[in-house]
């Protein structure tokens, strides 16, 4: 089962200490552990954490990299709020 991540939830978990969450087309990542190991460095995730990072993240990476890492990062999805 997949958890469900309202794009303000995500945007709470910005930094180590709240854990940092980023969103690639509508999925979000827990990227708190890995920051470290991250090959393009911890400090380039810190700063996309808490938003949507699709467009950063195509340009530098393709769909084998998300295929490997999802079992690992992968923590949910993007739902929005309901619209009243
Ligand atoms: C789930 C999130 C991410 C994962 C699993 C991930 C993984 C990786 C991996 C495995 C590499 C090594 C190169 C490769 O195999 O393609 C890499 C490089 C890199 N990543 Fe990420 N990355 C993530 C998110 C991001 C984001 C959001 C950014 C930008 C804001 C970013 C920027 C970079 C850069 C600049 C490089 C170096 C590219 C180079 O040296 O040519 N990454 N990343």
């Amino acid at each position: 089962m997949s958890q469900s991540f309202t794009p303000a939830d995500v945007a709470t978990h910005n930094n180590a200490e709240k854990g940092m969450y980023i969103i690639i087309d509508n999925t979000v990542y827990d990227v708190t552990k890995f920051a470290d190991e991250h090959p393009g460095g911890a400090k380039i995730l810190k700063r996309v954490a808490g938003k949507d990072a699709s467009k950063q993240f195509w340009k530098y990476h393709n769909e084998s990299v998300l295929k490997k890492y999802s079992p690992k990062l992968k923590i949910g999805d993007v739902k929005e709020a309901a619209k009243l």
